[in-house]
Formats: C-alpha cells, structure tokens, sequence
C-alpha cells in the first residue's frame, strides 16, 4: 500500500540508471564526499520535485529573518520617541510602536514554525522515497553484489545514511539562508544607522570565526573517534548475540565482558571529550556576545551622551550585535556537517547507481507448460574473475528424471543449482529449459518453474501458517496443512502451544535446524512447479525422517524433474542418475548400481561412508 502510495511519483534526479561505482567504505562520520558538487545538485534535483512547497518554505524562511531584523530597529524607535527636552512621550505613537513590535514577534514565531513544518515534511517525504528507492533497488541488485558488499554497510546506508540527507541538508538549508539573510540584513541596517557601531559589532567576526573553527576542529576529531567507538563496540555486541552458544560453550564470558568493557571505556571517553568540546561552543559565544554588548552599550553611550547619537539607535544596536553571532556560528558549523551529510548522500547514490540484474532480453518468452528438461550445454562459471568454478558442464536431464548430484565440499553441487535458477548467470556455454535458453525466459516467470529448498532455512517474521504460504500465497488452509503433513512438519507444529498460530522469525531461535528445514520443504511443496530442487534440505534432520520425506517429495512431483544434492549417500541411491563433481568438472555419471560397479570416485564415497557407519 504504502508502495502505491508513491508509485507515479517522478523521481528525475532519483536513479541514474546503469552505472557502476558501489565502494563498500564503512560510514565514516567525517568523511568528505568525493564528488559534493555533484552530490548536492543531485539532492537539490530530488528536491526540486516538491519545487513549489520548498519554495514556499524558503520563503517563509527569508521573511522569518527579515522580520527578526526589523524588530531591532523597532524596538529602537520606541525609543526615540522620548523627548529629552520636554520630557514627554507621544503615547499614541508609543503604543503603535509596541503594537507593531509585538505583532512582528507573533509573526516571526508563526512564520518560522511554518517555514519549519513545511521543510520537514518535506524532508521526510525525502526519506520516505529514498529508502523505498533503496529498498526496490536491493531487490533489483544481482546476488553478485551481496558477495561483495557487507550487509551492515548496505543496512547502515539504507538507515543512517537516508536519514542524515533529509534531517542534516534540510535543516541547513534553512539555516543557511536564514544566517545569511539575517546577517545581510542586520548589516544593512546597521551601517545604515551608524558606520562607527558597526565596525564595533563586526569585531565579533573574527573571534567568532577563529573560536568555532578551533572548537569544531577539536570536537569532530572526537565525534569521529566516538562513531567509530560505537560501531566497534556495537560489533562486539552483534558478535556475541550471535555466537552466544560459543562463548557459554568455551566459559569466554569474562574475556568477552573485558574485550567490551574496553571499547565501552573508549567510547565513554572519546564521548566524554566530544561533549566537552562541543559544550564550550555555547558559552564561549556568550562571552564573544557579552563582551561586544558591553562594547556596543559602552561606546553607544558614549555617542549618545554626546549628542551624536539616539538612544534608541543604541538600543537597537545592542539588539543587533546580540544576534549577529549566532548565524555566523551556525554557517562556521554548518559546512562541517552539510560535508558529512554530502558524504552519507553519496553513499546512497553509489547503491542507487549499481548495476542492476540484467534484464529480460527483448525476445525473452514466457513457457507455456513447461515439463521441466533441463539441458547445460558447455557452461563455464566464474564467480570472481579467473577462479573458474565450473568448467564445461554438459549434462541433459529429462522430465520427471531424479538426479543427484554429490562430491566434496566446495565442488560446485550448489554452483549449478545457482545457474539453473539464474542467481548467477554463466560465463559461458547455455542451459536450457524445455529447448529454451533461460536467458531468453522472462525473468518473472522462471521462479514458477522451480520449488527451491536451499542449505540455510528462511524464515521471515510471522505465523507457521503464512510462512509456509510463503511459496503460493493463494493457497488454502488445509492446502498448507496438507503440505505440512507431506514435509513431516504436521507433527511438529500441532505440539506447538499455538500450532499454525505460532510465530516464528529468522532470528528467533524457538525452532530446531531440522524444524526449519521442515517447514521450508512444505513451503516447496506447496507450489506446482516442473522443477524440484533439494540442496541439503533434509541435512539437519533424522536420516529415517529424510528418507521419508524424499519419498514423499519424490512422489508428489513424479511426473517433474527433480535435482537432489545430499552428502549423505545413503538417502539418494534410488536417484536415477548421480552425477558426482569435483574440480569443476562432471567427474563421473551414472545410477548408483553402475558407479558402484565403475568402483570410481562414488564407489569410494560410498565405501567411506558405510565405513564411518560402522
Ligand atoms: N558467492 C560466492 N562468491 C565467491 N565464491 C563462491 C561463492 N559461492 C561459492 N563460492 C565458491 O565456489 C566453490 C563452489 O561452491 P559451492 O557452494 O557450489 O560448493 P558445493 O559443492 O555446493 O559445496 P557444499 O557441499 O559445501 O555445499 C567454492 O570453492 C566456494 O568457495
């Protein structure tokens, strides 16, 4: 819903498309961008989508400092007003006056908390659209760009770095204009009303200027060593979460407690010290403040008791030389934190500029009842250059043939099941699907030929009942449970307090391996597809329970093609074809009774196994 919410949004600035780039650099507060021109005009570009309601902001902004500038010169004339000769006041005027000045103070507060509201909601409709962006994006990635970015680095992009766009470069843009305008605008009137006093208030330009960049140079180095303290302490934290068992297992609980006890006193101490620099700002520009007032007061009095001068004028200026140094302040800190911020955008763009899957070629077809023959033709496979996994595979499977495919670990079993499914595609040679290429198969279409159970089970946030659904979102209760009881799941999930109601998630630990795996083979077998394939599927579970639920798998898709991948021999000997892989190759292929017979590699294997047994 919230998808179609923006879906014939125009998004000009948004994707470029193509491209390449994609670092994986850690978030590193502090960190410059390498292109901020660009990066800037780009989120300017995104901006400018909603160009009519920031420029209304702008507006309010701009009229918001004109205002805090006109107060001064008011509050000034009441003032004036005062006859020193006669002694007397012109009430009426006065009273105007007042009114007038307290009416731009109600405006100014109006207009500034509009200008605000505005430029936030325009800033989260930013976030919102970039991390949808993002988000459609990550789907769209091929797995080769998993390989090779951390999950982190994408998480922390998708989160920090989206956030720190909209929150740091719409709250500056603000301020920026504000701070100038208010600076102009304070200078205007100010030279205007008198030269001399001016030049007193600018004193505070260099001190201001001199001070921020001191104090702000001194606290990010701080601010840097605290990120990079809490991303090492959070590490520790993701570590041990994860490897719970390990550290009970191996008694590590004090030295992990020592290891994060450490990083816990170096983030406390470099926050410590951020903190302390980051507060000296304030009351340094107190002083700055203070002591330009008493300039200000002193000289203006002066001039003032000499005749040069009206009090009011004086009064005016004090005003001004309050709130010159705030804006300068602001702009000396804002660069810093607009840099991190161009930083964090690129970051963004660089994923939303990845390459994406490739797409359907032109001619790409939907199969119309496909039967599941799959044939590789000379398939090579690298998956980093010049490391060649897979070398020359030919094999031929008919419909409704089992085959098996075993070897060693690391032999490129999974590879295969990779390429057929097109996770990946080969580097050379083709595979096809009922005669037809695959790269020439509709993307969208070719998960409905394959039920696909893989090595690790995955779980996502919800009931028993909808992640087994996962795989056929249309299909009925009793469909499920039906798949369930194929699976040998029912039996498991009825002891559950809440059966098909339970919760389950990826990270909750509340269902054995062998649990998952069950509930992922009902989630295969619950779609109507030509191709089974089992990677390891049954590897966590009991060998007469694995037994079992291959039969029924098998029996369920008798009429489809189906490629097992198993180390435990024992359970694909019916297959009716193993095809054994090792160094990248078919080494050998045959039912079990010939490669028995070959005595080879599979022979071997066997042999070892029933060894082990033993
Ligand atoms: N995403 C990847 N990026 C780079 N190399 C990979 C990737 N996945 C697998 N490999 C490498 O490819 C080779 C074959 O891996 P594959 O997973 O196909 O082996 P397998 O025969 O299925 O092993 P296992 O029995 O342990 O599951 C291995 O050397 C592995 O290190």
């Amino acid at each position: 819903m919230a998808d179609n919410m923006h879906t014939n949004q125009k998004m000009p600035a948004l994707t470029r498309g193509g491209g390449g780039g994609g670092g994986a650099a850690r978030f590193a507060p502090g960190k410059k961008a390498k292109d901020a021109k660009g990066t800037l005009e780009r989120i300017v570009r995104i901006y400018l989508q909603w160009g009519r309601t920031v420029f209304a902001a702008m507006l309010l902004t701009a009229l918001s400092s004109l205002i805090a500038v006109a107060i001064p010169y008011f509050t000034g004339r009441v003032f004036n007003i005062f006859d020193v000769e006669t002694r007397s006041v012109d009430e009426t005027v006065m009273m105007k006056l007042l009114a007038a000045v307290l009416l731009l103070y109600g405006a100014n507060w109006l207009v500034t908390t509009a200008g605000s509201v505005i430029m936030l909601r325009v800033s989260q409709k930013l976030v919102y659209v970039l991390r949808t962006e993002f988000f459609k994006k990550m789907q769209k990635l091929p797995l080769a760009f998993y390989d090779t970015h951390s999950h982190g680095d994408t998480m922390s992009r998708l989160t920090n770095d989206v956030d720190n766009i909209s929150t740091t470069i719409a709250q500056s843009a603000t301020q920026l204009i504000s701070s100038i305008l208010t600076l102009a605008g304070s200078l205007i009137v100010m030279f205007a009303l008198n030269i001399w006093l001016t030049l007193v208030v600018l004193l505070c330009v260099p001190l201001v200027a001199g001070l921020t960049g001191v104090i702000t140079k001194r606290s990010r180095s701080y601010f840097l060593s605290q990120q990079i303290s809490l991303g090492a302490l959070n590490g520790i934290v993701e570590e041990d979460i994860l490897g719970l068992k390990m550290v009970k297992a191996f008694g590590r609980q004090e030295e992990e407690s020592r290891r994060f006890a450490e990083q816990n006193e170096s983030l406390c101490e470099n926050s410590r010290k951020a903190q302390i620099w980051a507060g000296f700002m304030m009351p340094v520009m107190n002083v700055i403040n203070n002591l330009i007032f008493a300039l200000v007061a002193i000289i203006g009095g002066f001039m003032s008791a000499r005749g040069v001068l009206l009090v009011g004028t004086v009064v005016s200026f004090l005003s001004y030389s309050k709130q010159f140094s705030h804006p300068l302040n602001a702009i000396a800190g804002m660069f810093n934190t607009i840099q991190q911020a161009l930083a964090g955008a690129e970051r963004v763009f660089e994923i939303l500029d990845e390459s994406e899957e490739e797409l359907d070629a032109e001619n790409a077809v939907q199969l119309k009842d496909p039967v599941g023959d799959v044939e590789f033709a000379n398939v090579c496979f690298s998956y980093q250059p010049g490391k060649e996994i897979l070398k020359n595979i030919n094999f031929h499977v008919k419909p409704g043939e089992v085959v098996a495919l075993v070897g060693e670990t690391g032999a490129g079993k999974t590879t295969i099941v990779n390429l057929l499914t097109r996770f990946y595609d080969a580097d050379s040679g083709s595979i096809l699907l009922d005669g037809t290429d695959i790269r020439n198969i509709k993307r969208s279409s070719l998960n409905k030929y394959f039920s696909v159970v893989l090595q690790d089970t995955c779980l996502f946030t919800g009931t028993i009942m909808d992640n087994i659904r996962y795989s056929n979102t249309v299909a009925t209760d009793e469909e499920v449970v039906r798949a369930a009881r194929l699976a040998h799941a029912h039996e498991f999930i009825e002891r559950l307090p809440k059966g098909y109601q339970t919760m389950v998630s990826g990270s909750m630990d509340n269902l054995s391996q062998g649990q998952r795996q069950l509930l992922a083979i009902a989630r295969a077998a619950l779609c109507d597809t030509p191709i089974l394939i089992l990677d390891e599927a049954t590897s966590s579970v009991d060998t007469k329970t694995e037994k079992d639920i291959q039969r029924a798998m098998l029996h369920l898709m008798e009429h489809h093609t189906s490629f097992l991948i198993a180390h435990r021999l024992s359970t694909i000997r019916d297959a009716d074809r193993i095809m054994v892989i090792g160094e990248g190759c078919i080494q050998e292929m045959g039912n079990h009774e010939e490669l028995m017979e070959k005595k080879g590699i599979y022979c071997q294997m066997v042999t070892s196994q029933m060894g082990e047994m033993k």
